[in-house]
């Protein structure tokens, strides 16, 4: 292809001339200035991104020169020498990257005009949870460009030549090449209407060495050299991982797939989640699980997952409400369209159609190729949630005093510390959402007794850490109890949530039991497991907590005694339910977490998740259906359809419905018939929750395999895993792992609450006996000071 020739080109005719200043100054006869000037355009263009310093380069070696005995003469014949050496190569290089230059700039135009004016939301009207933050919203900025440059390279030249444009795109982010892309964004900052730039302070600090031994002890809040060879891996706001290596794309680069195999459209994801999803008027009850491994497993998503959405071009949320968004808003926009016959979504009017809103997830794309998701948030298991995923967050939920976090007490009872400008909340003063961790604290109040226990435990630790080493300052103490409030986390993870979840085989498969207290360290530390989420554990499989979800909320008190309960539909992003000291504020919300059951983990789905997420209060149909969000979303990202995933876990491969026999009952595949084509069209979403469970976990076995995967993950490549024994890493000592091992969640629970004095002692079992929270043993910080 005549990209790759540029080289050879550029030594012939007037391509080492091209430098209209060389044509004309230093060559005033040549033959060849018609052929200069033909180019001259072109090299207006790119002189914005010549060296400038180039000159004052050659005027410094030249006065050396002359000095030493040339004179003026002299002086300007080596000028004239060095500036054509460096024309040759700065030609070359001018003429090999062109291309990628024009597709660049051709971009910036498109990106421009493709997404309009972008009209401007007012803050809080579209309630979101997935909020991007600043340093995410930057990676946007160059995402989007990439991702139409990449549309116009492969439509002119063929994918082939993606490869070359990595290769120069990495030149030209090259540290001395760096201006270049620093122009290029002024340059699209002054064109265009980023006049805004997206508000909000960078909170990445300067990147220092994995071997400063600060990094033997702690872990850092980004997830920075948590593996020393590849520093940024599954650090906050990175890419997700690939199952496949794969994604799915009907332009194989970013376009949603809309597409059956059979070449009709694909179903809408509301219909989908109509005619799968609804759990009609009969909810199945777990017999065995409670409603707290539901909670808990939102708050471990909140801990290891926020993949932010796009936002318009002046930082703010876009509006991808109507039908038409995508070309009068957004390319960005991708709205799901809800049938005629909606018994919820209904028609906007008789003549428009009603869509329900969704934004696609930004795209983090730091390269030419395909569309790429980030996590905003720390990929690894360490209570990001609670302690934030940048240095801003961490600063912003400390008090700087004895290590302790910051509280609200204004209730008489603890809370997070208030926030009052999240126009995010929809509940006013003085019901303030809260500053924790992650934002997605008040997404509904079921996370708030966690989020409130948590910070209680922390600052319970801290103050016996204070007592016993009073000279300790507030950041040993922060980070000493940081270190163990993570251990416990972990340890709670595996040691509780996931026996719930998963079988046996896959517990032990996947080395993700944790050993008992006297059995040693774990050897299984691996530099080259990458930690970092994949699409399909993030955007399918661990949403199955969906299912887990009630529609009411129930609070109890201490005696067992109902205290009614709120319904989730009306308090999505609002947080009042958690200021009502008449019900026993979170303390009465945690218990009837504990004494509630879940919902069974199956296709069906509760009234507010399949219809009223974000919705504002008295106006139906404001939000949105999670269900109908979380199969489209699996499509923005590119997962593959269901079937393609199968061969990982070896089920058989699908060739028609009846080979979906033995991991679907025959009224699942009767349902899946009912909106796919064919079973290659299955959303891997629809697909995962359908699959009958195995015995003795929750999930069939390729939802299982996917969530048992990422937790391997994120046990074995995680440096500070708290079992571990890693050379050059200053882990816990045997005494001390021991004693995290006999941590137990209702003993943190009893130990942060007024209420709770017996508890279930396996407790996420509804069933579970009963114990006094005097005979669990609590942590024991002898062994660690
Ligand atoms: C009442 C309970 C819950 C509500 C209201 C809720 C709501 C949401 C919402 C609004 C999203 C964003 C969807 C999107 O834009 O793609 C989301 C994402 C997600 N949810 Fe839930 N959720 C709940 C419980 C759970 C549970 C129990 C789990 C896991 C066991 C879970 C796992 C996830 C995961 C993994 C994501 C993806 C997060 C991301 O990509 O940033 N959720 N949820
Ligand atoms: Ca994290």
């Amino acid at each position: 292809m005549d990209y790759i020739n540029f080289n050879a080109e550029g030594m012939n005719g007037c391509a080492e001339k091209k430098n209209n200043i060389f044509c004309s100054t230093f060559y005033p006869k040549m033959t060849q200035k018609e052929k200069c000037s033909q180019e001259k355009a072109q090299d207006e263009d790119d002189e914005e991104y010549e060296d400038e310093d180039d000159e004052d380069e050659d005027a410094i070696q030249c006065n050396a020169m002359s000095r030493e005995g040339g004179g003026q003469k002299a002086w300007k014949f080596c000028a004239v020498i060095l500036r054509a050496l460096s024309l040759v190569e700065w030609v070359n290089k001018r003429r090999r990257i062109m291309p990628f230059v024009d597709a660049l700039f051709d971009a910036l135009n498109s990106v421009d005009s493709a997404t309009g004016l972008e009209p401007s939301v007012p803050d809080g009207a579209i309630v979101s949870s997935q909020v991007a933050n600043a340093e995410s919203k930057k990676l946007q900025f160059t995402g989007d460009v990439l991702e139409v440059a990449t549309q116009f390279l492969v439509k002119k030249y063929g994918v082939g030549i993606l490869t070359d444009a990595n290769e120069v795109l990495a030149e030209l982010s090259a540290p001395e090449s760096a201006s270049f892309l620093s122009q290029l964004r002024t340059k699209r900052q002054s064109s265009s209407d980023y006049s805004n730039p997206p508000s909000g302070q960078v909170c990445q600090g300067p990147p220092k060495s994995c071997f400063d031994p600060v990094h033997d002890r702690i872990r850092s809040i980004t997830g920075y050299c948590n593996n020393r060879d590849k520093a940024t891996q599954a650090n906050a706001v990175t890419p997700i991982r690939r199952l496949l290596g794969t994604t799915s794309y009907s332009d194989s680069l970013q376009a949603i797939r809309n597409a059956s195999v059979t070449g009709s459209p694909l179903p809408s994801t509301r219909l989908i989640s109509n005619k799968l999803h609804d759990e009609g008027s009969t909810p199945n009850f777990s017999p065995s699980v409670n409603h707290l491994h539901m909670q808990i497993g939102q708050f471990i998503a909140h801990d290891i997952i926020f993949m932010p959405s796009s936002v318009a071009k002046d930082g703010s949320n876009l509006n991808c409400t109507s039908c038409s968004s995508p070309t009068t808003v957004s390319t960005n926009c991708a709205p799901i369209p809800a049938p005629s016959d909606d018994k919820y979504f209904t028609p906007v009017s008789k003549t428009e159609a009603r869509c329900i809103r969704l934004t696609r997830a930004l795209n983090g794309q730091s390269g030419f190729g395909v569309r790429t998701q980030i996590d905003q948030n720390t990929h690894y298991l360490d209570m990001s949630v609670v302690y934030g995923s940048s240095d801003c967050e961490a600063q912003n939920v400390r008090s700087f005093s004895n290590g302790l976090l910051k509280t609200y007490t204004g209730m008489g009872y603890a809370l997070p510390p208030q926030t009052k400008n999240d126009t995010n909340c929809q509940s006013k003063n003085p019901y303030y959402c809260f500053t924790v961790g992650d934002f997605r604290n008040c997404l509904h109040p079921g996370l708030l007794p966690l989020h409130t226990v948590f910070i209680k435990e922390h600052n319970r630790l801290a103050v016996k850490v204070k007592s016993a080493r009073s000279s300790w300052n507030d950041e040993q103490i922060y980070q000493f109890v940081r270190s163990i409030m993570v251990a416990q986390w972990q340890h709670i993870v595996y040691n509780e949530y996931l026996p719930k979840l998963l079988s046996d085989k896959y517990l032990t498969d996947f080395k993700l039991k944790t050993m008992k207290p006297g059995s040693g360290s774990f050897r299984g530390y691996d530099t080259g497991m990458n930690a970092a989420l994949s699409g399909e554990f993030a955007a399918a499989a661990f949403r199955f907590g969906h299912s887990q979800s009630r529609q009411d909320f129930a609070r109890q008190d201490a005696t067992n005694k109902s205290l009614g309960a709120y319904d989730l539909g009306y308090n999505i992003f609002y947080s009042d339910q958690v200021y009502q000291k008449s019900l026993g504020g979170t303390e009465t919300m945690l218990m009837g977490l504990i004494k509630t059951a879940a919902m069974q983990v199956d296709r069906y789905f509760s009234f507010p998740i399949r219809n009223q997420l974000f919705e504002i209060r008295g106006q139906n149909a404001s939000g949105v259906d999670l269900i109908a969000v979380n199969i489209m979303r699996g499509r923005d990202v590119g997962l593959l359809p269901y079937v393609k995933y199968r061969d990982i876990v070896g089920l058989p491969k699908v060739q028609n419905w009846n080979d979906l026999a033995s991991t679907f009952t025959a009224g699942n595949i009767a349902a899946l018939k009912t909106v796919y084509a064919d079973p290659a069209d299955i959303d891997l979403y629809s697909g995962l929750v359908m699959e009958t469970p195995i015995s003795g976990g929750q999930l069939g076995p390729t939802a299982s395999w996917i969530v048992a995967e990422q937790f391997r993950a994120l046990k074995t490549g995680d440096r500070f895993y708290y079992e571990n024994q890693v050379q050059n890493t200053v882990g816990f000592t045997q005494d001390q792992i021991d004693a995290i091992r006999r941590v137990k969640l209702a003993k943190i629970f009893c130990e942060n609450t007024d209420i709770i004095t017996n508890i279930n002692v396996d407790v996420f079992d509804l069933n579970s006996n009963q114990v006094s929270c005097s005979s669990i043993p609590d942590i024991d910080l002898k062994w660690f000071l």
